[in-house]
């Protein structure tokens, strides 16, 4: 009886909410912006930037927006780290991959870091967000230029949207959420991911 309910519980969940991973080189900013969407969307104050470590494990997100439960998978950007990453690629309804917007130096690798995603076949069709974090800094350069200097190829087969944001002033969350949801929503990837959790659907009691 508990498989049944365990099992119909899975599925309905599984239906429900839409997973969103977080990815992008180690100090762009992807801790601290999950905590900034965090103090934004909940009533929980988010951890102050002061007290954000490195990441090496993963960090989990909840939030809804306009109705929709979103959950936030947040890793660890070191080298080392980056071969976790593809672990949760089969599983994710959108990516959003942020780069340090004040700090060209590393444009580089967060570059190749970010093509070698875009290359995963267990990333096919997944929308794409990608932030220019740090604005808040006088030195940040816009999401446009950004785009220009990425010069991603490839992308216009894959819904995508630059946005610039930034982790300590709030700038581009709501915006970056909002259009996260709208494109999950409408997205063949999404449907996909439906369809199999109803194929596996619950299990025998
Ligand atoms: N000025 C400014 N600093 C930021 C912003 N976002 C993050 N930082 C700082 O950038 C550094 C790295 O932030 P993290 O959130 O730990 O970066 P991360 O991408 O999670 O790094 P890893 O977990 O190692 O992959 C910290 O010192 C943050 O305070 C921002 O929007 N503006
Ligand atoms: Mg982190």
């Amino acid at each position: 009886m508990f498989s049944l309910f365990y099992g119909l519980w899975q599925f309905m969940f599984s239906k429900l909410e839409l997973r969103v991973l977080i990815l992008g080189i180690d100090k762009a900013g992807k801790t601290t912006l999950l905590e900034k969407i965090k103090s934004v969307y909940t009533n929980v104050e988010g951890l102050p930037p002061d007290r954000i470590v490195p990441t090496v494990g993963l960090n989990i997100g909840r939030i809804e927006v306009a109705n929709r439960k979103l959950v936030f998978w947040d890793l660890g950007g070191q080298l080392g780290l980056r071969s976790i990453w593809e672990k949760y690629y089969e599983e994710a309804h959108a990516v959003v991959f942020v780069i340090d917007a004040s700090c060209p130096s590393r444009f580089e690798d967060a570059k190749s870091a970010l093509e070698k995603v875009l290359r995963h076949e267990d990333l096919k069709g997944a929308p794409l967000l990608i932030l220019a974090n740090k604005q808040d800094l006088p030195e940040a350069v816009s999401s446009e230029e950004l785009a220009r200097y990425l010069d991603l190829k490839k992308l216009d087969e894959r819904v995508y949207m630059f946005e610039a944001v930034s982790a300590y002033d709030g700038l581009g969350i709501r915006e970056s959420a909002e259009w996260l949801v709208e494109v999950m929503e409408r997205s063949k990837r999404t449907e996909m991911l439906r369809l199999r959790a109803g194929a596996m659907g619950p299990g025998p009691a």
